[in-house]
């Protein structure tokens, strides 16, 4: 896709940042809030479905109960997220209104996407408010989320949230003019890129985490979120939000900010909510054959391929699958406890009862809970 078809976008994820909408942790930034609502208004007075994933609440919070620094406690955290988030959606709701645009706040935890009926629930969900018209403002469940729950940053909420939506468009609003090809808060000479593919390993080496004390993923998060958009076709633009009329300004293909180019095959939905599964409970050691065999055949994993196992994992939790010098190749949910699995690692599936007293699946991952990553 070229930066000019985006203007037949269909439906469009837009990202808002702490840094940005809090005007560098100076309580939320009421002229820019009123500045991008407008223009998500006016995209959809086009006919487009807008969602807004906003962050914030946090930084609102720290505003509203005058605390000079990110709290460090999680329950800290997690009051300031409940004070702040009032502030936030109340702000969006009163703009919105503004142009007859009816908002709704859905709060979300990375539970509520791991679980395939939830997720299947949340999407559902989504789905009816953009058929009424109502503009979604989603953020994380900062309130209740946990560290083992949590997605953490908004950037893979944002772009999990364009999965869900099967958005065509991400746009994640930050700070920056886009992304550099080195941080540009650090190194005044880096230079910014203005088009790249998701698949391109430069993005590793370039995309560095976040300096301002606000934001919590930085670029490598915004990067990581471009490619899970990319599994379900979603183009990803990250881009200042400080740009005048800057959300219609890239909907209508103007050569702003970083495009990154989802030029990988997308996957069926239910692989995509697999790719988006973030909390690994342990992990497969492959031997190169069994790589092989899941990276060009696309075939299950079977137990006969297995060298390791590692960490402790209940059947049907979401593991990685390694090769020999530990790099991931894949990912899927296991039909074996990681106790059972380590006793029929190395073994064909004719053994399993043997070993195991029982026997169930043949494959270790079958090839529909499996993705490549
Ligand atoms: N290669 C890069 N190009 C641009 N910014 C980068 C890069 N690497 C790291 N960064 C940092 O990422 C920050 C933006 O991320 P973050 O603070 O998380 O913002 P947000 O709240 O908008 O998500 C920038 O201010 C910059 O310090
Ligand atoms: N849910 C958090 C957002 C987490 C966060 O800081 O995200 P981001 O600014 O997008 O890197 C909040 O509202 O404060």
């Amino acid at each position: 896709m070229s930066r000019s078809e985006f203007s037949q976008a269909q439906r469009v994820v837009v990202k808002i940042g702490s840094s940005l909408l809090t005007d560098g942790g100076r309580g939320l930034n009421k002229q820019a809030i009123a500045d991008w609502v407008a223009q998500m208004a006016a995209l959809k007075r086009q006919g487009v479905d807008v969602v807004l994933v906003s962050s914030g609440s946090v930084a609102e919070g720290m505003s509203r109960l005058k605390l000079k620094t990110r709290p460090k406690t999680l329950h800290e955290l997690q009051a300031a997220a409940s004070v702040g988030q009032m502030g936030l959606v109340r702000r969006f709701e009163d703009e919105f209104q503004l142009h007859d645009v009816l908002a709704a706040q859905v709060l979300l935890t990375h539970d509520d996407l791991s679980d395939r009926q939830r997720y299947l629930n949340a999407r559902s969900t989504l789905l009816t408010l953009l058929d009424f018209g109502v503009v979604p403002v989603i953020n994380e469940n900062d309130a209740v989320a946990t560290e083992e729950i949590r997605f953490g940053d908004n950037d893979t909420l944002g772009a999990l949230v364009a999965n869900l939506v099967e958005a065509d468009l991400l746009i994640i609003l930050t700070d920056q003019t886009g992304l550099f090809d080195a941080n540009p808060s650090l190194n005044p000479n880096a230079r910014l890129i203005s088009e790249i593919s998701v698949n391109e390993s430069l993005l590793d080496e370039v995309a560095g985490g976040s300096i301002s004390g606000l934001g919590r993923g930085g670029m490598y998060t915004k990067v990581r979120a471009a490619r899970l958009a990319a599994r379900s076709g979603a183009a990803t633009v990250i881009v200042s939000g400080k740009i005048d009329n800057v959300i219609p300004a890239v909907f209508d293909g103007n050569d702003l900010g970083t495009y990154l180019i989802p030029n990988i095959a997308p996957l069926a939905a239910r692989k995509q909510w697999l790719a988006g599964q973030l909390q690994l409970k342990g992990g497969v050691v492959l031997d190169d054959g069994a790589v092989k065999i899941l990276k060009d055949a696309g075939k299950s994993l079977l137990a006969v391929g297995v060298k390791a196992v590692q960490g402790s994992f209940k059947r049907g939790d979401l593991v990685s699958c390694l090769d020999l010098q530990g790099n991931e190749i894949a990912r899927g949910l296991i039909n074996y406890g990681s106790e059972d699995a380590g006793k029929i690692a190395g073994k064909p599936s004719s053994e399993f009862e043997a070993l195991l007293g029982y026997a169930d699946e043949d494959e270790l991952i079958h090839r529909d809970n499996l993705v490549l990553v």
